[in-house]
């Protein structure tokens, strides 16, 4: 059985721990295709928080408090950089993270993509899942604020870091969108699998990214494999994160059935063909889907395995 994800960072990480324990169980294999619409340029580095989520979570590495990170982590650099007042200051790079960001800076100048750098990247960790990025490309999330400097594009980062979704957004856009392409391997990973999967991770600003790389919506939604995504919104509210902000700026109702119809249905031109929620929210509704109601908190791998054999069995 091959089995695809399309996830975001921190939701993503947690849900591919249980994605990678159901797949030992049965032997299937786990492909991740990941969120870039995150990643920046700091300092001369480049960024890939969700990839590193992803890779830190599933190698052992990651810090379980913050989500992000790694565990142990310390700041000296970012005391440095401080005491020389580099800007910008709202964004913190720990010393070991800095480290794989000096890796994957270097291959990056040195010509190669950024699927071949987490390939390598990945080879420390040993995440048990092929991390794929979505493309190779650049993509970026910008939101569209305004406030009295007036209206501008800001990075996702300055966004959901600095301001912490507290300012006036109109929309979000993904620079670049236009002219990526699926990185090499998402497409034949798509084509050839038996489940697709969506991570309950933010679907606003982690999987619109991914779906906005064309080609790769039509591959998931024209494709051979059914879909099924996870809610993450529990009871009217997002598990983690800022979701219920991200929805508000596209006028969604914060619910498992807002997002499930965001994704929309296989059969009138959306995504899905299931759609897991939470016990809280049985009954929910999504028109041409199939909907069920099981525990959907990931409060460790068994439980969230749980969850992974309930999307399977939902096909
Ligand atoms: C918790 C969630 O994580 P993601 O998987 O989207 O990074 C989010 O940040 O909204």
């Amino acid at each position: 059985m091959r089995i695809v994800v399309l996830a975001g960072g921190i939701g993503g990480a947690r849900f591919l721990l249980g994605v990678r324990a159901y797949a030992r169980d049965v032997g299937a294999e786990v492909t991740a295709v990941v969120n870039v619409g995150d990643d920046l340029w700091l300092h001369g580095l480049k960024i890939c928080p969700d990839l590193d989520s992803v890779m830190y979570t599933l190698g052992g590495g990651a810090d379980p408090e913050r989500g992000w990170g790694r565990v142990g982590e310390s700041w000296t650099v970012k005391q440095e950089l401080a005491a020389y007042g580099a800007e910008p200051t709202w964004f913190g790079l720990g010393d070991k993270d800095i480290a794989t960001h000096l890796v994957r800076s270097t291959m990056l100048n040195g010509g190669y993509p950024l699927s071949a750098v987490t390939e390598a990247l990945a080879s420390r960790w040993e995440p048990g899942v092929r991390l794929l990025p979505a493309t190779d490309d650049r993509l970026e999330t910008h939101a569209v604020v305004e406030d009295d400097q007036g209206q501008r594009a800001i990075h996702f980062q300055e966004w959901w870091v600095r301001y912490r979704a507290d300012i006036l957004t109109h929309r979000f856009v993904f620079v670049g969108a236009e002219t990526a392409k699926p990185a090499p391997g998402v497409l034949d990973a798509i084509a050839s699998a038996d489940l697709v999967l969506i991570a309950p991770s933010n679907p606003v600003v982690s999987v619109a990214p991914v779906l906005a790389v064309p080609g790769l919506r039509a591959a998931v939604a024209d494709g051979p494999a059914p879909v099924v995504g996870v809610s993450p919104i529990i009871g009217g509210a997002p598990v983690r994160g800022m979701a219920d902000r991200c929805l508000a700026v596209l006028g969604v109702e914060c619910s498992a059935a807002g997002v499930g119809r965001l994704y929309g249905g296989r059969a009138s031109g959306g995504l899905l063909d299931g759609w897991l929620v939470a016990e809280e929210d049985a009954g929910t509704v999504v028109p041409e889907v199939t909907v069920r109601a099981v525990p959907l908190r990931m409060t460790d791998e068994a439980a969230t395995a749980a969850m992974v054999r309930a999307a399977v069995e939902l096909t």
